[in-house]
């Protein structure tokens, strides 16, 4: 028996030991006449959410020890549940066991500490209206045997999460949303308001994907696990802080400032999201329909684009993207490419970015500590003056003769300018997508080289291209490929302003899906403004990031296309 085996009493009366060794925790029936023990339950210590020892009924009796895990259904099942598991240990080993209690929970949390304190906000109506439901069969008792205390609040109409936000007492180690993306983007709304909105914005968000469009979800778990309820309550137990940039906009001619921390949109992908709600029942179904419909349409975007842009070459980016994530992830596995199940049965490693935001017990750098932080309001949005150095995309109404209405003097050629990413006069466009996180939802990864908490914001401008090719690209859209097709450019940027050219018949563009109505608005990034829980510290990485495949299809593609544009 070692430091790490514990003798103990089972429930059926039989001997047994409780072993946690290398990330693992056994739960072993010993037999009496030599066989070899059977193993009641093996689990990684990850999905370990409690143990915890009874007080002691007096020095000679046993005291109960209370074991809670999550458990696969099968050794590949992504389905987990509750297990809870009771055991007796006797007075003679009751020292041991306290220290094996400790050396269990060090094991189950190496990052951050148990028994968080959790705002729960529900939506009700939320996806396909079973939030209420699932919060109550799964959620909940998840949380109360991981021993966290728990205040639940159900919003009772449109924009209440932002109420609650706004007049929140700050006391919550993490406020979870049993929703889609809208209660997000409401929350970080309502903090963006407080006069305290950046000490506000320090509470991490952790989402639980009970909503028809869960892209925050699928960002942290990935779209095998991105509705997996379970493991989105595990990382509101023990998921790490990561840091992420917000986006402000400031919408013309109101003023009126919002914040959003996913998207905006404008032509077709607008059509796909608020033109399809009638269908949620579909769940995330609805938006390759609304795909296909706009892609039948193709409806050119006419709009007046302005970026400030740090980077556009799609080779540069795509080689960071994939560095960074090689140093994220350390040693991987033969062939590359993403275990399935790293979230579910892997160790729990520190964010190797943000260190100092694990719940470490070591006192954090001077810097860093609370102290230091600001913790006053959001600063003003005022609107954006381009200049020289900013670069102009147009896609014109067809009789639009007169290009210079509003365009300032100052404006720069596209074809000279450094970072046009293969942009020409008189292309058209078919949707800009502006976007703070990688994937939009399971099926699109629309921006697969983003880095979080970079300060910048990534725009695809997606131009009028051959049916075929845009419903080509929905292969692959899961994991990023339309990225590497030229009739996709891709600007990564500080700042833009979007100018409406056809008010009448593209009245609205959507925020973080929200639809709104579009004159014109200025966008710039709040850089790491707010942050989520996330189990590693990171987004899950894509197989764009992790599989370092070349992309000669999307090149001879696009060779292709530019023949039939000429
Ligand atoms: N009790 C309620 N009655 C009506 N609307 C509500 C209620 N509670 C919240 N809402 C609104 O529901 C909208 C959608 O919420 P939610 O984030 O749960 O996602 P969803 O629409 O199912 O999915 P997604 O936004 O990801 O597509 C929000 O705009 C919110 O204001």
């Amino acid at each position: 028996m070692s430091k790490q085996d514990i003798p103990v009493i089972l429930h059926n009366d039989n001997r047994g030991l409780l072993s946690v060794e290398d990330g693992q925790l056994d739960v072993l029936q010993l037999s009496a006449d030599g066989r070899p023990p059977k193993r009641l339950l093996s689990c990684p210590t990850r999905l370990v959410l409690r143990a915890r020892l009874a007080a002691s009924q007096g020095a000679d009796k046993p005291r109960r020890l209370d074991l809670h895990t999550l458990g696969q259904k099968g050794e590949h099942s992504h389905t987990l549940h509750l297990k809870k598991i009771h055991v007796l240990v006797e007075p003679t080993h009751q020292d041991d066991a306290e220290e094996w209690v400790n050396v269990l929970m060090e094991a189950a949390y190496p990052v951050t500490k148990p028994n968080r304190r959790v705002l729960l906000i529900v939506n009700p109506f939320g996806g396909k209206g079973k939030a209420r439901q699932v919060v109550k069969s799964d959620v909940l008792p998840i949380l109360e045997a991981a021993g966290c205390l728990v205040d639940m609040r159900e919003t009772t109409h449109r924009n209440h999460a932002e109420e609650i936000a706004r007049d929140m007492e700050l006391k919550y180690d993490v406020i979870a949303t049993a929703s889609g993306d809208g209660i997000i983007y409401e929350l970080l709304n309502g903090m963006a308001q407080r006069p305290d909105a950046k000490r506000s914005m320090r509470t991490p968000i952790a989402p639980i994907p009970l909503g028809s469009g869960c892209a925050a979800s699928v960002n942290l778990f990935g779209i095998k696990d991105g509705f997996n309820v379970p493991l989105a309550v595990l990382n509101v137990i023990k998921g790490q802080k990561m840091t992420v940039d917000l986006c402000s906009i400031l919408l013309m001619p109101s003023k009126e400032r919002r914040v959003f921390f996913l998207s905006t949109a404008l032509g077709l992908m607008v059509d796909l999201d608020i033109g399809t709600e009638h269908l949620r029942w579909m769940g995330d179904s609805r938006f390759i329909y609304g795909f296909l419909r706009g892609v039948a349409q193709s409806k050119p975007l006419k709009a007046r684009i302005r970026l400030d842009v740090i980077e556009s070459d799609k080779d540069t980016m795509a080689a960071e993207a994939r560095q960074k994530a090689a140093e994220e992830r350390g040693p991987v596995l033969v062939g590359g490419g993403t275990d399935p199940l790293e979230l579910i049965r892997g160790v729990q490693k520190m964010a190797v970015s943000e260190p100092a935001a694990a719940e470490s017990s070591q006192p954090k750098p001077a810097a860093e500590t609370e102290e230091e932080l600001d913790d006053g309001p959001l600063p003003p949005a005022h609107p954006l003056q381009p200049d020289d150095s900013w670069l102009t995309l147009e896609s014109l109404p067809n009789k639009t003769k007169d290009r210079s209405s509003s365009i300032s003097s100052t404006t720069s050629s596209v074809s000279s300018h450094p970072h046009r990413g293969n942009w020409e006069d008189g292309f058209k466009m078919l949707y800009l997508y502006a976007g703070l996180m990688p994937w939009v939802s399971r099926d699109l990864n629309q921006w697969p080289v983003l880095q979080p908490a970079s300060g910048a914001i990534e725009v695809a401008v997606q131009r009028v291209a051959p049916r075929n090719t845009l419903l080509s690209n929905i292969t692959g859209a899961e994991q990023g490929e339309p990225y590497w097709d030229d009739s996709q450019h891709y600007y990564r940027v500080r700042a833009f302003t979007a100018e409406n050219l056809d008010k009448k018949s593209q009245p609205s563009f959507t925020l973080d899906g929200e639809g709104l109505p579009w004159d014109s608005f200025h966008v710039e990034v709040l850089p790491s403004a707010a942050c989520f829980l996330s189990l590693d510290g990171r987004f899950y990485h894509s197989d764009f990031v992790t599989k370092h495949h070349t992309h000669g299809n999307g090149k001879k593609k696009s060779k292709a296309l530019h023949r039939q544009h000429s």
